[in-house]
């Protein structure tokens, strides 16, 4: 097994380190977006407008696509992720619609 000085960290180290806080931005991300689908939910659930907005997701979802591609992030990957997202964004606006919101 080759060393590193005792100053640095190795690569898997170094590496992990870089995960934690990219995972960090990722979640404070998310909970900036479900911030903002709150906001939405209450205006939806005022103005009788349903939590579902399907074509909006699907524009959502291809223009994530196509940025994901010059990421190097399968379609697959994408979708899965915001379909995730997009499942929580509806609990969420249903819970407020329902009044159950707190
Ligand atoms: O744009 C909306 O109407 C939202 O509520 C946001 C959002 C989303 O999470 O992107 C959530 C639910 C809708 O089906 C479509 C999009």
């Amino acid at each position: 097994q080759s060393t590193f000085p005792s100053s640095t960290m190795n690569p898997l180290e170094s590496n992990r380190k870089k995960i934690d806080s990219l995972d960090q931005q990722l979640i404070e991300l998310l909970g900036q977006r479900e911030l903002i689908v709150k906001e939405i939910g209450i205006y939806k659930a005022k103005n009788h407008i349903p939590p579902l907005q399907a074509a909006r997701f699907q524009q959502v979802l291809d223009r994530n696509i196509a940025a994901g591609k010059k990421h190097d992030l399968s379609p697959d990957f994408v979708t899965e992720v915001f379909n995730a997202i997009h499942k929580e964004s509806l609990r969420k606006e249903e819970e407020i619609k329902s009044g159950h919101s707190g």
